[in-house]
């Protein structure tokens, strides 16, 4: 899998004129890298994302997959969303094989392959519950286990922790790297939260505000990578030395902003 965005350009037109979202934005995820994009509120992160899962077009530029460019959404993309997009009248197996049924997988497929990504997501036992019966985390690992079983090329996931509580979203932070490990799959993630971000991603691209740019890109190297990595990771120096140095760029970015603001 190689996923490249090329000298990407987003402009909304609104009544006061157009807004550039996005601006000359250059970056690639390759197989199996944990990627995460991290930049200051109106940064354009969303509206990224949104491109690259072919929600939205770009006013120039593009983005491929596997040389192929992305025209719209496909399978080869899977989404997770910060909203619970769960439907609510369908239970928890029956949520995940949706998407299955509409890529008209066979039922003796689609059995086998939700009850491999049930138990990789560890909720086998709720497999006939409804979403309202289940917790904030509990539905985001329904809504991870949905995307996994199309078996996407890359998983797309923006602010997928955000609506979570700190306690959920550590436990929730864990379980996404371990999914990451034991199934391979790639996956490009949005967040603001930058402890998220050096936890989590291999390399991360910092945007920043107003219009989107690439500002720079870190490339992570933290002990753990391969086994299991543990919140022990937190209180390393280089943990809290990339910590600090992202956090006081997005800083400075928002603080420029307001100068230009006010
Ligand atoms: N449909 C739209 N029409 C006009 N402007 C838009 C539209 N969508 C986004 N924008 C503008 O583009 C910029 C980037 O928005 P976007 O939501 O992508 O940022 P973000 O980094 O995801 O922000 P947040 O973290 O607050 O969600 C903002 O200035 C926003 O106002």
């Amino acid at each position: 899998m190689h996923l490249e965005v090329n000298n990407l350009q987003k402009e909304f037109p609104t009544k006061q004129g157009a807004v550039t979202a996005l601006k000359n934005i250059n970056m690639h995820v390759e197989t199996g890298e944990f990627v995460c994009v991290i930049g200051a509120s109106g940064s354009g992160k969303s509206t990224l994302l949104r491109l690259v899962a072919g929600l939205d077009f770009p006013s120039s530029g593009e983005i491929k997959v596997d040389q192929v460019p992305v025209i719209g959404p496909g399978r080869d993309r899977g989404m997770v969303f910060q909203q619970y997009t769960l439907y609510p009248w369908l239970n928890v197996a029956k949520n995940v094989e949706f998407g299955l049924k509409l890529q008209g997988i066979s039922r003796a497929k689609r059995k086998e392959r939700v009850d491999y990504y049930l138990n990789v997501v560890g909720l086998t036992q709720f497999k006939n519950a409804l979403p309202k019966a289940l917790s904030g985390g509990m539905k985001q690992r329904v809504a991870i286990a949905r995307a996994l079983a199309c078996e996407p090329k890359i998983l797309l996931m923006d602010e997928p922790f955000g609506a979570l509580d700190v306690q959920t979203k550590e436990t929730m932070q864990q379980f996404l790297l371990e999914i990451w490990r034991r199934t391979g799959t790639s996956i490009l993630m949005i967040t603001h939260d930058v402890e998220e971000a050096v936890f989590l991603a291999q390399r991360i691209y910092v945007l920043t505000a107003r219009p989107g740019t690439v500002q720079r890109e870190f490339n992570i190297n933290l002990p753990g990578k391969e086994e299991a990595r543990s919140y022990h990771v937190k209180s390393l120096p280089e943990f809290q030395q990339y910590r600090e140095t992202i956090t006081q760029m997005l800083r400075d970015n928002t603080v420029e902003q307001e100068v230009m603001v006010g």
